[in-house]
C-alpha cells in the first residue's frame, strides 16, 4: 500500500497572456490503502490532477510524491516511481486500440513492471488479470468492439492492473456506462481495492458514486482543494457553501445508496 500526495500542486495550461491555471496549489493526501473520492463540477481541474500524477502535464510548482519519492519530476527515477500510479479514464472505447486483440493491450501495460516475461507465462498472466475483472480469460484474443461498454471498462481495468500499480486513479470510471452496468464496475473497483490492497484516488461528477464508494473526499474548485475530510461528514454537515450548492444539485442524497441499483 502507498500513500499519495500533492503538496502546492500547481498545473497551468498555455503561455503568457494565454495561460491558464488549471490546478493552483492543492494540497492533498491519499492514504495507503484508502479511496480518496475528488468531486466538483467539470473544468475545475479533477482529470488535470490526475494527468499530473501520472506524468502527461508536468506541474509548474509543488510536488507530487508517491510514499515520499518523487514522481513529477523529469529524471529517471521519478519516471520509473510514477508507473506505479495507473489511470482509468472514463471512455473504455476510446482507451483501446480497436484493432488490438485485448489480451495484446494488457500485455504491452506488463512492460511497465520492468520484468521479462516469456510469451507462455505473458498469457498466463493476461488469462489471469482478466479472471480478476470477472471476464472470460479465452477472449484474450478478442478485439474491444466484441464486448460491451462495462466489459471495456473491465479491460482498462486490467490493463491498469497489469503494469503491477499501488495506486490507481479512476476519471470518471463509469460515467460513459449504462447505468444498468455501473454499479458492476464500482463493484468491482471496491473488490479490487481490497484484495489487492490498492489506493485508489477516484475522480466523480457523481455525489452518490462518491458516498459509495470512497471513504474521504475532497471538493475541487477552479483548480482549488475548497473541503477536504470524511465522505459521509462532508456529505451530510458540508461545511463550504460550494459543496452545499453541489449537493443542493443531486435530487436525492437521504437514502443510503445501493450501488447495484439506483446508479
Ligand atoms: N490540454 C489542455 N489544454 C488547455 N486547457 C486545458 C487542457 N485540459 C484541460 N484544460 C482546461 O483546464 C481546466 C481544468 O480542466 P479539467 O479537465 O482538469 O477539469 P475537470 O474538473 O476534470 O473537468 P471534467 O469533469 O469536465 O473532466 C479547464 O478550464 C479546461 O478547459
Amino acid at each position: 500500500m502507498s500513500t499519495l500526495e500533492f503538496t502546492g500542486t500547481t498545473v497551468r495550461y498555455g503561455h503568457g497572456a494565454g495561460a491558464h491555471v488549471a490546478v493552483d496549489g492543492v494540497d492533498l493526501t491519499v492514504a495507503s490503502g484508502g479511496v480518496h473520492g475528488l468531486v466538483g463540477e467539470s473544468g475545475s481541474g479533477k482529470s488535470t490532477l490526475a494527468a499530473a500524477a501520472v506524468g502527461l502535464v508536468r506541474p509548474v510548482a509543488g510536488t507530487i510524491r508517491l510514499d515520499g519519492a518523487d514522481i513529477a519530476g523529469s529524471s529517471a527515477a521519478a519516471r520509473t516511481a510514477r508507473r506505479r500510479v495507473q489511470l482509468v479514464f472514463q471512455d473504455p472505447y476510446a482507451a483501446l486500440d480497436p484493432r488490438m486483440p485485448v489480451g495484446v493491450s494488457i500485455a504491452e501495460a506488463m512492460r511497465a513492471t520492468g520484468r521479462r516475461l516469456s510469451r507462455a507465462d505473458r498469457q498466463r498472466r493476461v488469462e489471469e488479470l482478466l479472471g480478476l475483472v470477472h471476464l472470460d480469460p479465452k477472449r484474450a484474443g478478442d478485439l474491444p468492439s466484441a464486448f460491451s461498454g462495462g466489459q471495456c471498462q473491465r479491460v482498462t481495468i486490467a490493463r491498469a492492473l497489469a503494469a503491477e500499480p499501488d495506486v490507481v486513479i479512476a476519471d470518471e470510471i463509469t460515467s460513459a456506462l449504462d447505468v444498468s452496468v455501473q454499479g458492476v464496475v464500482l463493484n468491482l473497483l471496491r473488490e479490487l481495492r481490497a484484495e489487492l490492497d490498492l489506493t485508489v484516488l477516484f475522480i466523480s461528477h457523481n455525489l452518490a458514486v462518491v458516498r459509495y464508494v470512497c471513504d474521504t473526499v475532497s471538493v475541487m474548485r477552479h483548480g482549488r482543494i475548497v473541503e477536504s475530510g470524511e465522505t459521509e461528514s462532508v456529505l451530510s454537515a458540508p461545511a463550504h457553501p460550494y459543496t452545499r450548492e453541489l449537493l443542493a444539485a443531486v435530487p436525492v442524497m437521504g437514502e443510503p445508496f445501493d450501488g447495484e441499483e439506483a446508479l
